[in-house]
């Protein structure tokens, strides 16, 4: 039993108390994990594009002041009663997307979509409606996507968190509660790509870019990346792309992207994704898909009021259009095998993490993702 059990702890969190400013590191308290909830004292966090989309105001269910971070590892410091699901002392990860292995949606066999703790989450409290975290002058701090890993400690439901084969570093265990799950998922399980598919990602961050080696694991004849920035391009090919088309620059007098890469593969892709949050950009995944079977995945976050659009024909002549949250990965289920693929060197994780910084420099590691050359900024406590 840890000297903490059932006590509030004091320590070091990153609050942000209104949108578009930075995050400030302070000492908060930490309660106690209630009935079903467990405190884990977290190693690292990475920073997620997510993160900052909610920072900058345009998400609507941002709430402040809260402490961000979704994309974290840890040990399990203390559990609450009836806590199953970890013990002290074990790593983990938490997860944005729970697994409560009950509801409607875990036992339809459908969906990744969990309905135990989601509501709560959205408005940025435990599921008995308190927040865990408080200022040293007691004001509440919301939570953040169940997660909130910009803290030294922090509280998740016991649905929200997997634990981990010990042997695995932390360190890249940590981009496992996002970007790199949500990627490799989305080509692996939710599109299921096969053998000698086509497919072509728009946007090659960490989540775009581990769609590109789940294509490539599975066998995709033509991997195509298109992105905006040419310091991607060496990163696409890194990972597993075949091709790379910036639109900014490498298309003809007229032509358009979707032109473009409808001649490059026999009349449009087996499978796209969307991996920018552009909702232009989605349109043009979906339509640069072969009539009759292209799948389009948006996976990108787009602001609040933003909106897709495109000609139903597109749809009436047999292009899907999709989306998916983590990748279709259910986090207690499936965590283990992408472990596994971890450790047997199919999965590449340690080459997404660009930058490393310690935890309080945390605004500079926000600086870091409108850097071409950043993947990853992992923080360390
Ligand atoms: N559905 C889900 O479960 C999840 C969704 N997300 C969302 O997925 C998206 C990607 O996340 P992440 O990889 O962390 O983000 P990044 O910002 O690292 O990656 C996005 C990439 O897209 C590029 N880009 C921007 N605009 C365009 C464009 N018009 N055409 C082509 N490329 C473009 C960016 O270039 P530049 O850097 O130059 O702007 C960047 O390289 C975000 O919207 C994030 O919120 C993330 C995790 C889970
Ligand atoms: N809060 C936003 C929606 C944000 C969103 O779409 N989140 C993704 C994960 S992004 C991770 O980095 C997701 O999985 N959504 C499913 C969910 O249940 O939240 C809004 O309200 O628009
Ligand atoms: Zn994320
Ligand atoms: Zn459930």
């Amino acid at each position: 039993m840890s000297s903490t059990q059932g006590k509030a702890i004091q320590c070091k969190a990153a609050v942000a108390y209104e949108a578009k400013k930075p995050l400030v590191v302070q000492d908060v308290i930490v309660d106690a994990p209630k009935a079903h909830e467990v405190r884990i004292k977290i190693m690292n966090t990475a920073i997620c594009h997510t993160d900052a989309y909610t920072l900058s105001g345009v998400d609507p269910e941002g709430l402040f002041p809260c402490i961000l971070g979704h994309e974290g590892s840890g040990i399990v410091e203390s559990i609450g009663e009836g806590v199953t699901s970890v013990k002290v002392g074990d790593h983990v990860i938490p997860l944005y997307t729970a697994e409560c292995q009950k509801c409607k949606f875990c036992k339809s066999g459908k969906t990744n979509l969990c309905g135990a703790v989601r509501e709560t989450q959205g408005k940025g409290v435990m599921p008995d409606g308190t927040s865990r975290f408080h200022t040293l002058e007691g004001k509440d701090i919301f939570h953040f996507m169940g997660c909130s890993t910009f803290s030294e400690y922090t509280v998740v439901a016991d649905v929200s968190v997997v634990a981990i084969d010990k042997k695995v570093s932390l360190e890249p265990a940590s981009l496992l509660g996002c970007g790199v799950t949500t990627g490799f998922g989305a080509a692996v399980k939710a599109a299921n790509v096969q053998k000698g598919d086509t497919v072509a990602v728009f946007g090659a961050g960490t989540v775009g870019l581990s769609v590109v080696q789940g294509a490539r694991m599975r066998g995709c004849s033509k991997v195509i990346v298109v992105d905006i920035n040419d310091e991607k391009k060496q990163f696409s090919y890194d990972f597993g792309a075949t091709d790379f088309v910036n639109p900014m620059t490498d298309l003809k007098d007229g032509e358009t992207i979707v032109n473009k890469l409808i001649s490059m593969t026999d009349g449009g892709l087996d499978y796209t994704f969307d991996c920018t949050g552009n909702v232009h950009v989605m349109r043009n995944a979906l339509e640069a898909c072969h009539k009759g079977w292209g799948q389009s995945f948006i996976i990108g976050v787009a602001a609040a009021g933003q909106e897709i659009s495109t000609r139903p024909f597109q749809l009436v002549t047999g292009r899907v259009w999709r989306g998916t949250a983590f990748g279709d990965i259910k986090g207690r289920t499936d965590m283990p095998q992408l472990l596994d693929d971890y450790e047997k060197g199919l999965l590449k994780i340690d080459e997404f993490i660009t930058h490393r910084r310690q935890f309080d420099e945390i605004n500079d590691g926000f600086e870091d993702l409108h850097m071409g050359t950043c993947l990853r900024t992992v923080l360390k406590f």
